[in-house]
């Protein structure tokens, strides 16, 4: 369980994490969303005494990180940026890890199974590939068994069978009771993986709660219909308190209403129905609602005129 009670950070003038309070439970995965800048790094490092908080404070299973007698067997953390030093093998990297902190080396070898590292396990780690260094990160992270794992962005870099493998990996830590809080920008990634949702913006709290219900919250979801009355259909719903709208003749799309509700009115009139389908909002549409004033660094979307050189086309 990670506790967080008015949590902050200021780097000189700039405030990075303002006063946050959230919990973290065991049995979960907890998705950390924000854009760029909004701290959840910052918040992390402070979970794992990397960065001590200007105020407030943090705790994993009711003890600051340093407080733990044993730490690394408390939370295991896959921060960026994590110090490996190049000329180091994978395996001598996580052995000097298993030394220090009175591990076996039979761990060493489940890790690097675990983790699919076994084929470059005693390459040297600076030849290593991002979707590599993220592998023998997690691979950190997992060795002293810990029952609270902190993963900063874990499928940076990692092909589409790496992020699936780290999909199962967390969903079945998460199955093991263990807490899982993990950041990442991929929102249909996080959609498939969370159970719950953290989101910050400019360091504060955006919303939190159970993926689904952040979604509910602010957007609606919507139910397509077809029907070859759909006009009439549509005063019918629209007397019902739906909004509707017609993005070609003969459909509809209603807000507000149920497709249960949609259906029944249309048997009740005996009207027919071609085609009921409830469409859910994405997670992606949601978090951009929720987020779309706490981005500090916006991109220009409109296309740069091309750049001729030589010769006109
Ligand atoms: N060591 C530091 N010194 C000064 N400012 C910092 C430092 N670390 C972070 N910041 C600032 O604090 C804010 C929060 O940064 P942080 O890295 O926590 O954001 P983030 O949510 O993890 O962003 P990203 O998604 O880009 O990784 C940013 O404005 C950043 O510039």
């Amino acid at each position: 369980m990670i506790e967080a009670h008015e949590l902050t950070k200021r780097y000189g003038d700039k405030t990075a994490v303002h006063g946050i309070s959230f919990t973290v439970r065991p049995g979960t995965v907890t998705g950390f969303l924000g854009p760029n800048g909004a701290g959840k790094s910052t918040t992390m490092r402070m979970i794992v005494g990397l960065d001590a908080p200007t105020s407030g404070r943090v705790t994993v299973n009711g003890k600051r990180y340093a407080e733990h007698r044993t730490p690394l067997r408390e939370v295991g953390a896959l921060l960026e940026a994590k110090a490996v030093h190049p000329g180091r093998s994978a395996r001598a990297h996580l052995a000097v890890m298993a030394a220090t902190h009175h591990i076996s080396p039979k761990r060493v070898d489940d890790v690097i199974e675990l983790t699919g590292l076994a084929t470059v396990a005693n390459k040297r780690v600076g030849g290593f590939s991002l979707g590599m260094g993220q592998r023998l990160g997690i691979a950190s992270a997992l060795l002293a068994d810990p029952q609270t794992l902190i993963l900063d962005e874990p499928v940076n870099g990692l092909d589409p069978e790496g992020v699936q493998w780290v999909r199962t990996l967390v969903r079945q830590l998460a199955a093991q009771g263990r807490t899982v809080f993990l950041s990442s920008h991929l929102m249909s990634e996080m959609a498939q993986t969370a159970d719950q949702l953290l989101v910050i913006g400019k360091g504060r709290i955006i919303t939190s709660g159970p993926v689904q219900e952040v979604i509910d919250g602010v957007l609606d979801s919507t139910v397509r219909v077809r029907s070859p009355q759909a006009t009439d259909l549509a005063a019918l719903l629209r007397a019902a308190g739906g909004t509707i709208t017609s993005p070609e003749p003969g459909a509809l799309e209603v807000r507000g209403l149920s497709g249960e509700l949609i259906g029944d009115t249309a048997v009740a009139h005996r009207i027919a129905v071609h085609e009921l389908a409830t469409q859910q909002a994405s997670l992606e549409a949601a978090y951009m609602a929720l987020t779309q004033d706490a981005v500090e660094y916006r991109s220009d979307t409109t296309a740069p005129e091309p750049i001729l050189t030589g010769a006109t086309r």
